[in-house]
């Protein structure tokens, strides 16, 4: 039986509309939300409730598709227009994730004027629901692929959720965990909390706590401390944005572990699908990094912790840079060393 049949899918297409795990809830409820127009999917997505750049992605995909179905015109370029402005909304929700862009492209991509309008929202709803597929079996396939990195008894690191909820299923760097229980090899997993959104705390540990994997949940400060007195053997962090030398965006707080990594001398890994490159970008320095509402960080659940009108810097993700990463797994295996070569030869 998989270790995810406790853990809810983050996104379902039911034939009309988005049901949707509402994550802001968790880890005190498991609510589904439905998501029926395009605005609505948009709000869900800035205000994390659905987050994780494949399940972003995703989502937004079902959202595009869903909306084109309420279009009146039967005038395929008209369509195709009003198609292009909706891809064009969404894309607006958040910059840093690459999945949101690289799932409406290829939503817009797989129809043309070729087409009838009708023949256009039959085949923008079946290429969002292949997107969400293969994210599930691209997902199990990093899962495999970053479990030959680990050893039975090993402690393993993680920040943020990069879990099955963020993604169509598995998750990415946690993916190897899932597949570790069902195997029955014993990895041990500390979970960092995450602040500001406490995306560690509030889904990661839920997550593995309802597969039941071995999580121990921590806060960012303890990191260092952790790595020496537990025996971290690895960290493994998810993305939301790969460049073509290797740079890689995850969320605030990565790029720290990645510097404890290499003062350690442990592996520092990154887990993410080939959706999730941009090779278009040469170095992190052209990554858009979001910076959210300072209330994410002076208030924790609508408790204020920081005095009025105190200054504020909330950037959602940094840069690791390529030089801190000892390997990133994907569905195409593990690359290592020159990933400006390695990814190159992943878009030929
Ligand atoms: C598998 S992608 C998960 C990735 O997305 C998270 O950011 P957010 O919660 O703001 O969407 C975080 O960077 C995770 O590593």
């Amino acid at each position: 039986m998989s270790t995810l049949v406790n853990v809810p899918r983050s996104v379902i297409w039911n034939g009309n509309s988005i049901t949707l795990l509402n994550q802001t809830k968790l880890p005190t409820e498991v609510e589904y939300k439905e998501l029926t127009t395009i605005e609505s999917v948009w709000d869900s997505i800035v205000a994390l409730e659905v987050r994780g750049a494949p399940a972003i992605g995703i989502t937004a995909a079902f959202g595009l598709a869903q909306a084109a179905r309420r279009y009146e015109t039967a005038d395929i370029t008209k369509f195709l227009a009003q198609l292009k402005r909706d891809r064009d909304y969404l894309a607006s929700s958040r910059p840093t994730a690459v999945n949101l862009f690289w799932a409406l492209d290829r939503v817009v991509r797989s129809v043309d004027d070729s087409l009838t309008v009708e023949e256009a929202k039959e085949r923008l709803e079946r290429e969002a629901l292949d997107i969400q597929q293969e994210d599930e079996e691209v997902c199990r396939t990093i899962g495999e692929n970053a479990l030959t990195l680990f050893r039975d008894g090993d402690k393993v690191l993680t920040i943020c959720n990069a879990g099955s909820i963020a993604t169509a299923r598995y998750g990415t760097a946690l993916a190897p965990f899932y597949l570790a229980k069902e195997q029955g090899i014993s990895l041990q997993v500390f979970a960092s909390e995450t602040r500001p959104v406490l995306q560690g705390a509030r889904l990661t540990a839920w997550e593995l706590q309802q597969a039941g994997v071995d999580v121990t949940l921590i806060t960012d400060n303890m990191a260092a401390n952790t790595i020496a007195a537990k025996g971290i053997s690895a960290i493994i962090v998810g993305a939301d944005r790969i460049v073509a030398n290797g740079d890689t965006a995850n969320k605030i707080g990565t790029f720290n572990l990645a510097v404890l990594a290499k003062y350690f001398n442990i592996p520092f890994y990154v887990a993410a699908p080939l959706s999730t490159f941009d090779p278009a970008l040469e170095t992190g320095a052209e990554i858009v990094i979001e910076e959210r509402k300072d209330e994410e960080v002076t208030h924790v659940f609508g408790t204020r912790v920081a005095p009025e009108g105190v200054a504020v810097y909330n950037p959602a993700f940094d840069v690791t840079p390529n030089e801190l990463i000892t390997g990133i797994v994907t569905e195409k295996g593990i690359l290592r060393g020159n990933y400006k070569e390695a990814i190159a030869k992943l878009f030929l």
